[in-house]
Parts: C-alpha cells; structure tokens; sequence
C-alpha cells in the first residue's frame, strides 16, 4: 500500500493553508456528500483552482513519468521496503487535501486498487469496485482489487461510460487519479459495450448506437461479408422503466405484502412520497445513464451460421459484442406461466446481481459469483421468472438436474408438468408450447452415436429457440464443452453461476467471452456477518511426523510413499480422533475428506466410523447419508473427493480434512462450502468449524498454505494449532505404541509397494451415480492433469475432462504406432461385430 509520508503531508497542510482541507481537518466520520461536494480536487467540475498544481500531478504519475526517474518522488532508505526493489514505493503521488476521509489508493503501473475497508464511505466504494475492478483480496482492514479489461468490460456491459469510471474512481481515490489509470480506462472501456449481439425474431442482429462503429464493422474484411443484404434499421432503445424482477422489493406481490403490513402496523408504513435516495454517487449515475438509452439504434442483421465469426473478429478488433436479449418485445416466443410464488422474497445480494443483468431492461448474458451456499439455484429460478420464456437449464450431474427441478417447484408457480428432467434415465418433455428443461453438460455435449430417445430429445433441445440458459457451476466445465453448447443449443440469454471462479489457465477468459462478463461477485464475510450463511473457524493442525514415519520420509525418493506417509502420519490420525470425538461431545456432526481413498478406508475403520468413497454401491451412500442426517448415533462420515460438491448436508457443523488434492484451492473452497449452510446458523453464536491436518515439515505444509489462498482472499483467516490441549490424556487413542505404529508403517510401505489404491479410482464426480456397467460409458470425470498442474503449481485446481483424456495426458504428444495400431485393430473387430449383429 502506499504509505503516507513526508511529502505526501507537506502537500495536505499546503492545502489546508488555501483552506480547501476542511474534510481533512474536520472531525468526525465522512458523509457521502464528503466525496460528491464541489471542493473535490478531482472532480471534473471544480472551480480550476488547483489545476496547474494538479496537471503536474498527473504528469508526474503516468507511467512513462514514472520511468522517467527525473519525475519520480526521490527513492530513500525506507522505498526498499515497498516492493521490487523500491518501485512499488508511490509516497510521492500528492494526496488530495482530504484524503483521509477519501477510501481508495490506486496503483498507477498494475491498476491495483486498495480500500480502506473501515473508512467510513467503503461501502460506497465497495459498491462502485466490484462493478469495475476484480475483487483480488477481502480481508478486514483492506481489501484489494484490480482494473483489467475483462473488469471493465464487465463495467461496460451493466451501462457505465468510461467517463463515468474515471469520474468516480477519481472521486474515491486519494491522490488524483493517475494518467496511466485514466488512459488505460479509456482505451479498455471506449470500444467494449458499443456492439451487441441482439436477437429479434430469432435473427441474429449486431447492434450499436454509434453509426460509426457499425460503418467500421461493415468495411471489415471478415464482417462485411456476414451481413444479410438490405437489413439495416434504425430503432430507438428501449428504457429500463416497467422492468421489475420479482422477488424484489418493488416487485407488485412484494409492495401489496408491505402494505398489509403497513395497515397492521403504522411505523411500518412507507411515505407515499417518500422517494428512495440514490445510495451513493455511482447509483446516482446509473440512474442518468437509464435516460441516455432513449438514442436511436442502428443494427444490421447476420447470418446465423457467421455468429461465431463475427464474435470471434470483433473480440479481435476489440469490439467484444455483448449478448443482450430484449425479451419483452419477443413476440415470437411463447411466454411461459411463471412467477415466484407470493411468499418468496430474493435477498439484498441476489437482487444485486440480478439488476447487473437486468439494468437496462433487457437479460444481459454473464456470470454471477455467489458463495457456496448462498441461494445461486433461486438467482437462476428469479431470472427465469423475470425472463419468462423457454428456460434449459445445465448442472453438472444427474442428482443436481433433479435438485433444481425441485427448487423450480419450491420457488416458484411453475406447473409440474411444465418442467422435465433430461438425464440417462428421464427423457421427459414439457407438453405446451414452452416450458423448462433441466439436464446435465455430459448428456448435451456427448458425442457418438445415441440413443433413439436420446437423439429425439437433444433433436428437440436444438430444434427450437431458448430465452434462457443457466449453466449452474460454470467454474468445472472446459471452454470447448460451452463451445458445443452454445453452437448445439439456441439461446437468446446465459447465466452462468458459480461460487468459485478460478481458473487460472487462462479458460477463464474464454467463459468471460463464450458466456459473457462477470456480472456481480458477492463477498463471503458480507454474507456471514449477515447471517446467510454459517460463519467458519478455520484452523490448520500441525501434526509432527511420528519419529519412524519421518525417518522414512527422508530416506526415501518415491512420491507415492512419501505422500501416503505424511497423510497416514499417526499422530495426524490421533488428531482426528482426538477432533472427531470431541466435537460429536459439543453435538456436531462432522464431516471427515480424503482424498487419499487408502488413507479413507484406514482410518475410517481404525477409529470406527462410516464412510464413503468411489466404490461404495449407490444404495449404501443413500443409507450412509441418511444416517448421517437422520441418526442421532451417526455423528461422523468419511468422505472422498467424490463429496466436494453436489453434497447438501445442513446437518454438517464440522469438517476435518485429512488430505486433499494438492494446492487445490478450488476444493478447499467447495469443501468448506459443505458447511456454509449449516442449519444452525442462525444460532446465537453459532460456529462452524473447518480443520485442515497437515503433517509437520513435509511437502503437505506447503499445498496447504496454497490451498487456502483463495478463502484468505475471501476474509477467512487459519489459526496454526500446534497443540491440541488433552489429546495425550484421551482414552482409547490410536496408535499409543511404537509398536503399533511401526507395524502401520510396514502396512503403509507394503501396500505402496504393491500399489493398493490410493486415490479414488472412481471416475465419476457425482455422488449420485448409478452403479453398474452403464456408468462407464456416460458423463464427464474428475480426472488429474500432470504432475505440476495437480500439485497447484499452475494453480490449477481440477481439471474436468471426458474419461479419455487422463490416457491422453500420460501419452506423449504424438501417439505411438503401436498404439495408433492396437486401436485400428480393436476398431476393426468392433466393426466386424456390429455387421455380425
Ligand atoms: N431468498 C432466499 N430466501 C430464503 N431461503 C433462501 C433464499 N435464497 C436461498 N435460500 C436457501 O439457501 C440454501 C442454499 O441455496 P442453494 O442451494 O441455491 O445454494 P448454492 O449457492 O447453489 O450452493 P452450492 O454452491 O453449495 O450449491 C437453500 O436451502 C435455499 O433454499
């Protein structure tokens, strides 16, 4: 962060001299008006008192000044402290008279911005950044975005000009916004958000309201020829106004409520003329921006089958085309009967990322970020029913298709029989005109040969015009497999949600563009404070390798050992048992993961408790969990990685993970998850509990602080317990004896040796599946990429892949001929057999 120094408050108490550092100098919390007065140095219409002094400023802050080292504050013996040899030292950009009461610094190479969460306008602030910038860190006291052009043109895509960022960047900040920020905005945000990509009539229209741009388009080599002759037309935008999402406070069913209420109780009544005030200057200009959409349109038609070009040569001209869908003067889709029922009202934070989709009265498509948890199936149900059309909606197994149909009936009025299930076993259509279909990525994106009522259902996936599609855990699904989504299956809106978007291998840009830009991300501590979901202590165990596993884990140089010796460490399985035993005595119920399905098996029945893993037949998961939820004996259960997600256990208030997938951060995310929904949480005082059992000194300490990045950034904090109090006086403790624990060590050595399983060999993710030979042939796979990717050192997390391509990545590129050969043969006799048959 820059510091505040010497120079910095020479600067303040000049102003102050001028008498312009009255909010500096003023006592007292900062009000709203603090940053919107006209004493704002920044602010575009100030009296252009300061403006000499303020240019050079800013000439001083561009970048190119930067480098400039003739311009730059000078270096002294502290700036070594701040990063890159001194260059990230920023005490010489002047602060504004009234810095203090102003949230923001902004770093003028990198767009790092960094918010003074206690000030006392961060709200506002907050508000405003995660509609520009990516929200990187969130911990109490500062919280760290950064500008990028796919944040900006997520900014762009929900209606702010650049102006409008840069005026209000500049109203937060602390120090007059750097040249560098200003022209990177402006060359980011000035061409994003000018086309669309509009369907009307179910033609595919680009559309702009700057006559311009569509002239360039038109002249381009690759677009030109896309255009279907004689289409162009000039119409003027629609406005916001009528758009109300349900669920909402202003929804109709909603006001009606609160008026009943009103009449029941006086204070409760609102003024009739009483007008909502804009919450703070960004809301304020949205609210201008609604009425600069009455502008006339042009727009010219393409060809549906140049969508995909035309998208393609935009992005690289830098005219990325949002999708937008003007439902409501779609007359040629049938309207679908459904609303939230009367009683259902959506939360502050799912209103929020709603009105990032809907803020110009049409259903922009984009990703909206919810935390494990936090209602993101009554999100896509309320964009549905804002949209009311023709909804699919994709999950990633079979269990959750069912799931969703289920919330569909829960929340809204949706006819039963107009919502069907898509999946291996339920091929059911709706019988009107419109309706919803729930189904599952593998069954829409399988390729080969299908079944004759397969075939016929996908026929009527792609055969007709969808208003929208939810694609629910976007965060899983490879960027090819929305490719053959989005070309198989027509749809005029995507909403993509997830808690968890991390992908750092770059397929993360590609959703940004295949689906649309992230609309809203919700802050995790925000949520917990506010009781939507449980708050979490999370504690890491250090657990000292036991004196002959350590020995052995020096010695040797195979991973495999090295790594089912740190994860079978017996004082690590004390742990647990010390952990499992007294948090059933508190009534938890707890939740024990490995990933390690040796280590599972061992140590579930070494300390007597239930598991679960690949294997286990589907009958015994349902008994095991319902156990787990209903019995008041059943207290724990083992699972594998296979109960990350599409898990809801609200009975869970503890989880104890044993070992993991590396440096995933995606699974410690989605595993604490688990119990963010805890029952309990409104409890006074409730807690949920999350540990994490590391052996001390070996590469597991290592994984395990990178796993947690992602929830640090989030706001969680890991205490270190050394120590766990008691746990050497428990009775019963396992593996008391050097006997029995020298005897675990040869079992550990021998059956890695002989290559006992060790990770679940299980393909399937879903922990729903149906046993039996069927399985093999359908559905995507949690499957492992190589060596670096799984440790997180690319900071990869899973990869999600068809079953084939874990062979694939063993193999080296190009395939042997002896392979290429074994496969013509084996294709040959399949051949053969099939014209036998
Ligand atoms: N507005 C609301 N009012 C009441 N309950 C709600 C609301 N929104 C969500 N819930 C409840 O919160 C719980 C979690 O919702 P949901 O299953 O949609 O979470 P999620 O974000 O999809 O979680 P995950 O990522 O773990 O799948 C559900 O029990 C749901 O009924």
């Amino acid at each position: 962060m820059p510091p505040k120094k010497r120079k910095a408050s020479a600067n303040v108490a000049g102003a102050a001299k001028s008498g312009r550092a009255s909010a500096a100098s003023t006592p007292g919390p900062a009000t709203p008006r603090d940053i919107d007065s006209s004493d704002d140095p920044g602010s575009p219409d100030e009296p252009a008192e300061d403006e000499e002094q303020i240019q050079k400023a800013v000439d001083r802050f561009s970048l190119a000044a930067y480098q400039d080292k003739s311009k730059r504050g000078p270096i002294d013996a502290a700036s070594r402290y701040f990063g890159d040899n001194g260059k990230r030292d920023f005490s010489y950009l002047p602060l504004k008279p009234d810095s203090k009461s102003r949230p923001i610094w902004i770093d003028p190479q990198r767009g790092r911005i960094i918010l003074e969460n206690f000030s006392a306008l961060a709200e506002q602030a907050k508000d405003f950044l995660i509609t520009v910038a990516e929200p990187l860190s969130r911990p109490t006291f500062l919280h760290e975005y950064s500008l990028t052009p796919h944040s900006l043109y997520a900014a762009v895509s929900v209606g702010l000009q650049p102006q409008d960022i840069v005026n209000t960047l500049d109203r937060f900040s602390k120090t007059p916004l750097p040249e560098s920020i200003v022209s990177f905005i402006r060359s980011c945000a000035s061409s994003y958000g000018k086309v669309k990509l509009v369907i009307k009539d179910t033609k595919y229209f680009v559309e702009s309201n700057d006559a311009e741009v569509l002239q360039k388009l038109l002249k381009d080599p690759v677009i030109g020829p896309c255009r279907v002759q004689g289409t162009d037309t000039v119409t003027s935008a629609p406005s916001m106004g009528g758009l109300v999402i349900p669920g909402t406070s202003n929804a109709a069913g909603v006001q009606q409520a609160q008026l009943r209420q009103g009449q029941q109780s006086e204070n409760a009544q609102p003024e009739a003329d009483e007008k909502p005030q804009p919450e703070n200057p960004f809301d304020a200009l949205r609210e201008d921006d609604d009425d600069d959409n009455q502008e006339a349109v042009h727009a010219f038609e393409i060809l549906d089958t140049s969508v995909e070009i035309v998208q393609k040569r935009c992005l690289d001209i830098q005219y990325p085309m949002l999708e937008e869908y003007d439902f409501r003067n779609d007359d040629r889709n049938a309207n679908l009967e459904i609303d939230l029922r009367p009683a259902t009202q959506i939360r502050s934070y799912q209103e929020k990322s709603l009105s990032k989709m809907f803020g110009n009265g049409r259903a922009k498509s984009g990703i909206i970020v919810l935390p494990c948890g936090a209602g993101k199936t009554l999100v896509g149900i309320t964009a549905a029913c804002t949209i009311k059309k023709g909804t699919i909606v994709l999950c990633t197994s079979t269990m959750s298709a069912h799931q969703w149909r289920q919330e569909f009936l829960k929340w809204s009025n949706i006819g039963p029989q107009d919502i069907a299930v898509f999946t291996a076993d339920s091929k059911q259509k709706f019988p009107g005109n419109t309706g919803i279909i729930v189904t599952t990525y593998p069954m829409v994106t399988q390729s080969g040969k299908r079944a004759y009522d397969s075939q016929k259902m996908m026929d009527f996936l792609t055969g007709r015009e969808w208003g929208l599609m939810l694609l629910d855990e976007v965060h899983v699904v490879p960027a090819n497999i929305f490719r053959k989504v989005s070309h198989s299956i027509k749809s005029h809106a995507k909403l993509g949600l997830t808690a968890t978007l991390l992908r750092e291998d770059d397929k993360i840009q590609d959703l940004n563009f295949l689906i649309g830009p992230k609309l809203y991300e919700a802050n995790w501590m925000e949520l917990s404070e506010q009781g939507h979901i449980a708050k979490v202590q999370c504690a890491e165990v250090w657990c000292p390798m036991t004196t002959e596993f350590y020995d052995e884990y020096l010695r040797t140089k195979d991973r495999g050992l090295k790594q089912n010796l740190y994860v079978m460490n017996p004082a690590k399985i004390q742990a647990c048992q010390f952990l499992i035993d007294y948090h059933e005595n508190r009534g938890d119920k707890i939740i024990v993961f490995s990933d390690n399905v040796y280590a599972l098996i061992h140590v579930a029945k070494a300390l007597g408790r239930l598991f679960i893993c690949g294997s286990t037949p589907n009958s015994e998961r349902m008994d095991v969990l319902d156990n787990f939820m209903h019995n008041p004996l059943v207290k724990t259960v083992f699972l594998s990685k296979i109960g990350d997600t599409s898990l809801d256990l609200p009975e869970a208030t503890c989880l104890i993970q044993i070992s993991s997938h590396y440096g995933s951060r995606r699974q410690e995310a989605q595993r604490l998850g688990r119990i963010l929904r805890a029952k309990r949480r409104s409890d006074e005082g409730f807690n949920a509990f999350f540990y994490s059992l590391v052996s001390k000194d070996t590469a597991e300490m290592y994984y395990s602080t990178k796993r947690q990045a992602f929830l640090v950034d989030q706001g969680y904090s890991f205490k270190v317990i050394t120590q766990l109090a008691g746990m050497d006086k428990m009775e019963n403790l396992t593996f008391k004896t050097p006997k029995d624990r020298r005897e675990l060590l040869q079992k550990v050595i021998v059956d890695t040796e002989a290559k006992r399983p060790l990770e679940d060999g299980d393909p399937t993710d879903d922990l729903f599946y149906t046993a039996g030979g069927r399985r093999k042939k359908r559905g995507v796979r949690r499957t492992a990429g190589t060596l670096g990717e799984l440790s997180g050192g690319q900071d990869m997390a899973y990869i999600e892949q068809r079953k084939g391509a874990n062979k694939a990545l063993k193999k080296k590129p190009g395939k042997s001929a002896f392979f290429k050969k074994i496969g013509r043969e084996k294709q040959r006799m399949k051949d053969l057999a099939t014209q036998e048959e």
